[in-house]
């Protein structure tokens, strides 16, 4: 996988917030209501009443469209998650607010359905499916939820819903609901004890998968909200790469590319007022669980986002609940997080409006520590192997002084700025080979034209008129090249010729020394010195052998000639072809038409 961002393997990353101001709706309207959030023009800041409050991107009323949140706030974080690094959206604020909406937790597997989670399978299997070739993917979906403070397995094939009375669905309440356990890893990680990580290879059966969590999630009605989430959400989506080698590649690029890294969307349950949402009962009891688990959220992000606190090494309540430590990697740990505050803009909600801003405030001073998730073994591979190769060195450089290891520890970094210096050169250099690529192309159509123009003005001083000299153009330019051709078929046959002379009058030469030297070797060898008739004799058989040579190499140059003559053909045809589409571009409004050139 090409990760575009260059990443140290260590990365201090704040948490993201942005607000999310859905519009008002129909109970809202009916009961009068007003919208009393103000959005400075231009800026991501929203006020209301005496408040201002300043985030990382603000979305909805006037402010830049909801539809925008997928692509500024969530897609970094799938590139991210593709470079090995945790990834969390989480969803916060008051009852009715938008936050389901807003994630798109309630999927029902319509096509056109919006919302975050939809978004991101399609981009990852798209991501996947364009990144296949060199790595292996294995990707796995789990969907809790926490209800009245117990874990609960969204995807739990075995857990039938049961639908009790008008909107509520209890599935909490069905007998075969068992809770799960939370664990701690040995390094400090928090794992769910048996919750269905179900391997899926199609955005098809991820999102078949999320419907059905979806449908099995605990909704309930409420004067706030008629299908109210009475939990909190976590849908998470488990990626683990492996660079696939080949063999000779794995000698070389050593095997520790394994990259593990989750992308947690969380819905929250919606913090409620008993007083206005008329809960009592069993909704009562879930709205004090649901503000319970809100309060630990909020106690967490107050201990992360004070400065002071935090320098002070503070302790921060992870364990205060279930919500907070399944989250603790998302806030002030291994994570990349954006936070969504849902708001109303109602002004009878704007009690609750304040509160959500104020609590989104301090979030944005959260501190997380990303890194990338290397598989143990391998990480612990490459770093044994790095190790390996500086003690190598030391050792070697140990041997000859301490002066040397100075010289060493200089020449490393003079070998890392180098290989900066040399990065930036050879994309500079890339880039000058493109312009000069270029400025060739340029001068050659540039040449072309002037050729063009000369013919023009030349035919126009002959006295045609404009549209002869048009219509001529491509006949003329056809006649141009093929004059040009010609010509230089003739100079270069007349230079082979030259060349060819040259080397037949040598070789005949050697030969009639050759050759006379050998006679003269018979004849001082005791033959009789010819008569008159024989040596006539010599010189015809002499001159035939000429002439059978000359003939033979007079065939070679016609040969030569023929083939000289096929490869200009081709030429000429390639450049006629040049010409057609150049022509072809002209007539669309390019720059080289003559007669804008001539206009200007
Ligand atoms: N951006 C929006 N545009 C139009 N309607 C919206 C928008 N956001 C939310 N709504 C509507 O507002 C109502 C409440 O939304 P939603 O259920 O998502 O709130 P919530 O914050 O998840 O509530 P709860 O915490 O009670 O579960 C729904 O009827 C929903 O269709």
């Amino acid at each position: 996988m090409e990760c575009s961002e260059v990443a140290p393997h260590h990365q201090k990353d704040s948490v993201k917030v942005a607000v999310n101001i859905r519009p008002l709706i129909t109970p809202e309207l009916l009961l009068g209501c007003t919208d009393c959030v103000t959005i400075t023009p231009g800026e991501p800041q929203v006020q209301i009443g005496p408040h201002v409050f300043t985030y990382d991107h603000v979305y909805g009323s006037k402010s830049s469209p909801s539809s925008l949140i997928f692509e500024q706030c969530v897609h970094p974080l799938i590139d991210s998650l593709f470079c090995g690094y945790n990834a969390t959206v989480l969803a916060y604020g008051q009852t009715g607010s938008g936050k389901t909406y807003t994630m798109g937790t309630n999927y029902t597997g319509e096509a056109n359905c919006g919302g975050i989670i939809p978004q991101v399978m399609e981009t990852i299997f798209k991501k996947v499916d364009a990144l296949k070739d060199g790595t292996e993917y294995l990707i796995r979906v789990s969907f809790i939820e926490i209800f009245k403070e117990e874990v609960f397995d969204l995807l739990d094939a075995s857990h039938a819903a049961l639908r009790l009375d008008s909107g509520y669905v209890a599935k909490a309440a069905a007998p075969s609901r068992v809770p799960i356990q939370i664990r701690e890893t040995v390094n400090g990680g928090i794992t769910l004890a048996g919750v269905t990580e179900a391997d899926v290879k199609t955005k098809e059966e991820m999102a078949s998968l999320l419907a059905r969590g979806s449908s099995s999630r605990a909704t309930g009605s409420t004067n706030m909200n008629s299908q109210s989430s009475r939990s909190h959400a976590i849908f998470t989506i488990s990626l683990e790469q492996k660079k696939v080698f080949s063999a000779s590649d794995k000698l070389a690029c050593n095997d520790y590319n394994i990259l593990s890294s989750k992308f947690h969307l969380v819905d929250l349950a919606g913090s409620e007022r008993a007083k206005r949402t008329g809960a009592d009962g069993l909704r009562l009891k879930e709205g004090i669980h649901i503000n319970r688990g809100l309060l630990a959220l909020g106690n967490v992000i107050s201990a992360l986002g004070d400065e002071k606190k935090r320098k002070e090494g503070a302790f921060v309540p992870y364990r205060d609940s279930k919500l907070t430590r399944l989250l603790q990697d998302s806030l002030g740990g291994n994570s990349r997080t954006v936070m969504i505050a849902c708001i109303s803009p109602a002004d009878s909600n704007a009690e609750e409006t304040i509160n959500t801003l104020k609590y989104a405030n301090r979030a944005r001073n959260i501190q997380n520590k990303a890194v990338i998730n290397r598989d143990p073994v391998t990480a612990e591979m490459q770093r044994l192997r790095s190790q390996l190769e500086q003690l190598q060195t030391e050792l070697l450089f140990s041997r000859s002084g301490s002066a040397a290891l100075e010289e060493l520890q200089l020449l490393q970094q003079k070998v890392s700025l180098l290989e900066l210096k040399n990065s930036e050169l050879n994309h500079e250099l890339k880039e000058k080979e493109l312009s000069c690529d270029q400025l060739a192309q340029r001068a050659l159509a540039a040449q072309l034209e002037k050729d063009r123009l000369m013919l023009k003005l030349e035919s126009a001083r002959n006295g045609k008129s404009w549209d002869a000299i048009e219509n001529a153009d491509t006949d003329q330019d056809v006649d141009i090249m093929k004059n040009y051709i010609l010509k230089i078929q003739q100079l270069e046959g007349e230079l082979m010729r030259q060349k060819f002379s040259t080397t037949c009058k040598n070789g005949l030469d050697d030969r009639f020394t050759m050759e006379k030297d050998l006679l003269l070797d018979d004849l001082s060898s005791g033959c009789e010195l010819g008569t008159p008739d024989a040596s006539s004799e010599v010189d015809e058989e002499k001159e035939r052998e000429h002439s059978s040579m000359q003939d033979k190499l007079d065939n070679e140059l016609q040969e030569l000639d023929k083939r000289l003559q096929q490869k200009e053909i081709g030429r000429y045809w390639g450049y006629q072809f040049y010409i057609t589409s150049h022509k072809t571009y002209t007539q669309q409004g390019g720059d080289t038409n003559p007669r804008q050139r001539l206009a200007r």
